[in-house]
């Protein structure tokens, strides 16, 4: 089979394959098929020839979805998102002058979604500047992907504890800056010198002072552990420039993206050797991504992106209430405010085996050193 990727560099206009970009292009048939957006046209989806690429297309669950049949209808992608039980809005633009600006929309109303809104503003800046045909042929000469589970399986294995991804974060909103000498390079070696199976690399500049420079610098610099690019995701094009980056595997946040985002962007992932980390807050977006085929590694959040309040609880609780099917699907990550060996003891308990951890590590002296303190002992390599 043609693999979507190819079909969205070779033959098809580059919109169409960007779902989340904010005019929402529509499907791809449409694209394709002048008009078919509307309910008649939508017969044109059936009358490809069985040798095309568009007949796999049209016959691919992903586009014959209810979110797709949405779209097509005009239907906005805060409206889709919402019916999810999404509730960060992405800043669209008015597509015509009855949809108005509407007071609510020029405020974000917590902080991840102004850093989503800053994002929409950002890519589509570096979009002006690296169109995706460019990045995609970047991502193909980059170094190649590692196995990012494997290593998480592996050291979970060794050790006996949760595998630890370590972060690499100069600052965070929650926080402000968490180390004024911040030296990507030095404290990755340090977490991989110290049992770290697997980093996490901030990217964004505005919020946490990071960038894809370090991504860059730290898979340069002979660091092993495989990399994850912790960005703020809501366009293909940031995939494709974190694996040109030297990223091994991309965060996608449920509470911003719908689930046929999620699916489209893990396809992607998948095509590009990179493993995705699926994140979510609650019960229902636990069940969305659940639903999703393909998920290898699903991450629990204790802080609420929204609030800021870190409650580890929030991994117990959704384990309690859904554990047998998350441990049935992969990997399950506990994030956000683990600081003591009662902590990740805790979170292993409830079912987690692999954890991520900023800010208790990167507040000591030495990052590196400090994990023997985090979970009570030092990590075998
Ligand atoms: O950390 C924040 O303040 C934050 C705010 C808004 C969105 C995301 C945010 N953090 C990303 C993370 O989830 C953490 O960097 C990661 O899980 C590590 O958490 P911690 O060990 O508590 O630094």
């Amino acid at each position: 089979m043609e693999s979507l990727v190819a079909a969205t560099s070779a033959s098809l206009p580059r919109a169409a394959f960007s779902p989340s970009s904010s005019s929402r292009t529509p499907s791809v048939l449409r694209a394709v098929v002048p008009g078919s957006g509307n309910a008649a046209a939508r017969g044109v989806r059936c009358a490809a020839a069985k040798d095309s690429v568009f007949y796999e297309l049209e016959h691919d669950e992903m586009f014959n979805s209810a979110e797709v049949f949405q779209w097509e209808s005009g239907k906005s992608i805060n409206a889709i998102a919402a019916a999810q039980g999404i509730r960060i809005r992405r800043l669209c633009r008015p597509r015509y002058p009855s949809e108005g600006t509407g007071a609510d929309r020029a405020v974000p109303r917590n902080i991840l979604e102004q850093i989503i809104w800053d994002k929409e503003v950002e890519v589509s800046q570096r979009k002006a500047k690296k169109p995706l045909q460019k990045v995609i042929e970047a991502a193909q000469h980059a170094p190649p992907p590692r196995d990012f589970v494997g290593a998480l399986d592996t050291a979970h294995r060794r050790n006996g504890v949760p595998a630890l991804i370590a972060e690499v974060k100069k600052a965070s909103p929650s926080r402000g800056v968490l180390r004024e000498h911040f030296n990507p390079v030095e404290i990755a070696q340090s977490y991989q010198k110290n049992g770290a199976a697997c980093l996490s690399i901030l990217t964004d500049e505005k919020h946490f002072q990071g960038s894809f420079e370090n991504m860059e610098t730290v898979r340069n610099s002979g660091v092993k552990c495989p990399l994850l690019c912790k960005e703020f995701v809501i366009d293909i094009w940031q995939i494709y420039y974190a694996r040109s980056k030297g990223a091994d595997a991309v965060l996608l946040i449920a509470a911003v993206l719908p689930d046929l985002d999620i699916k489209y962007m893990l396809r992607i992932c998948r095509n590009l050797g990179m493993t995705a980390l699926i994140e979510v807050h609650d019960e229902r977006e636990l069940d969305r991504v659940l639903k999703i085929d393909g998920v290898q590694l699903i991450g629990i959040n204790n802080r609420s992106l929204e609030t800021f309040e870190v409650d580890t609880a929030n991994t117990t609780m959704l384990l309690e209430r859904r554990g047998d099917i998350i441990r049935n699907k992969g990997i399950l990550v506990g994030e956000s405010g683990l600081f003591t060996p009662e902590d990740v003891s805790y979170v292993h308990n409830a079912g987690v085996s692999a954890v991520l951890v900023g800010e208790s590590l990167l507040t000591r002296d030495d990052p590196g050193r400090a994990i023997a303190g985090l979970f009570g002992k030092e990590l075998l390599r």
